[in-house]
C-alpha cells in the first residue's frame, strides 16, 4: 500500500489536472521529444496526450526523460487514417483546435485565449502539421522567432505554449478547484494507485508500452 503522504500527492496533482486542455502531436517520429512533451505536459496539468506517427508505429518512452511523468498522464497512439475524425470529435465537443503552423497568418502563441477547452496540434521537424489538420484549425499559431534559425525544437515550442495556457489558467482561478468531475477522479485515482503500488514492488519494472492507449488499430 503507498503511504498517505503520497495518496495526498496523487490527489492534489488530479485537483488541479486540466482535462479540457490536450496536446495533440502530429507525424511524430522521436521519442525523445516524446518523453520530453510529456513531461511539460504533466507540469501544467494536462491529462491527455495523443500522438500519431508517419509510419504509425509505437514511439518509446525514456525514463530519464520523463522522470516518471509518463505514469501520471495519459498516452494515446493513433493511427493516422483516424486522425480526421478525431480532430473533428474534439470540435463537437467543444474543444478549439490550435495548430502550430510557421506560416505568415499565424497569429502569436500570446493572442489565443487557452482558458476554452484546447487541444493543441504539434507536428515533427521536417514536415510540421499535416495539411489535412491545418485545415481544421480553429486557430493557427507561432511563437515569434528573431534569431537566424527559424524555428524551435517541438518539444520547448510545446513547453513554451502550454506554459502561457498555464499562466492564463491560474489567472482564471483554473487550477483552484478540480475541473474533474468527482467519479472520474476517483476512477483515475484508483487506477494510479494501484499501479503505483505495482511499480514499486516490482521496482518500476511494468513495461511501458501497457500505460499508452491505442485509437484507430
Ligand atoms: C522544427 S518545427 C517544424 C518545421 C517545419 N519545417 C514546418 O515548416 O512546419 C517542429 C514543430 O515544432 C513546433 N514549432 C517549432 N517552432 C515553432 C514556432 N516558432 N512556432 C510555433 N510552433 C513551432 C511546431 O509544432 C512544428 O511543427
Amino acid at each position: 500500500m503507498l503511504n498517505e503522504k503520497r495518496i495526498t500527492r496523487i490527489d492534489d496533482v488530479l485537483s488541479k489536472k486540466q482535462p479540457d486542455l490536450q496536446v495533440m502531436l502530429d507525424n511524430l517520429y522521436s521519442s525523445q521529444n516524446l518523453s520530453a512533451i510529456i513531461r511539460s505536459a504533466d507540469a501544467v496539468g494536462v491529462l491527455d496526450v495523443y500522438y500519431a506517427t508517419k509510419e504509425d508505429a509505437s514511439v518509446r518512452i525514456h525514463k530519464t526523460i520523463t522522470q516518471g511523468a509518463h505514469r501520471w498522464t495519459h498516452r494515446y497512439r493513433m493511427h493516422n487514417d483516424h486522425k480526421v475524425s478525431f480532430i473533428k470529435e474534439k470540435k463537437t465537443q467543444g474543444f478549439q483546435v490550435v495548430v502550430t503552423h510557421l506560416e505568415e497568418q499565424a497569429v502569436s502563441f500570446r493572442e489565443v485565449d487557452y482558458t476554452k477547452p484546447t487541444l493543441l496540434v504539434m507536428g515533427n521537424e521536417k514536415e510540421g502539421v499535416s495539411s489535412e489538420i491545418v485545415k481544421l484549425a480553429d486557430e493557427i499559431i507561432i511563437i515569434p522567432m528573431q534569431g537566424m534559425v527559424q524555428s524551435l525544437n517541438v518539444s520547448v515550442a510545446t513547453g513554451l505554449i502550454l506554459y502561457e495556457a498555464q499562466r492564463q489558467r491560474e489567472l482564471s482561478g483554473r487550477y483552484n478547484a478540480s475541473s474533474l468531475t468527482s467519479e472520474k477522479k476517483e476512477e483515475i485515482k484508483a487506477a494510479w494507485v494501484y499501479r503505483d503500488t505495482i511499480a514499486r514492488k516490482s521496482k518500476g519494472q511494468i513495461p511501458i508500452i501497457l500505460e499508452e492507449k491505442i485509437i484507430g488499430f
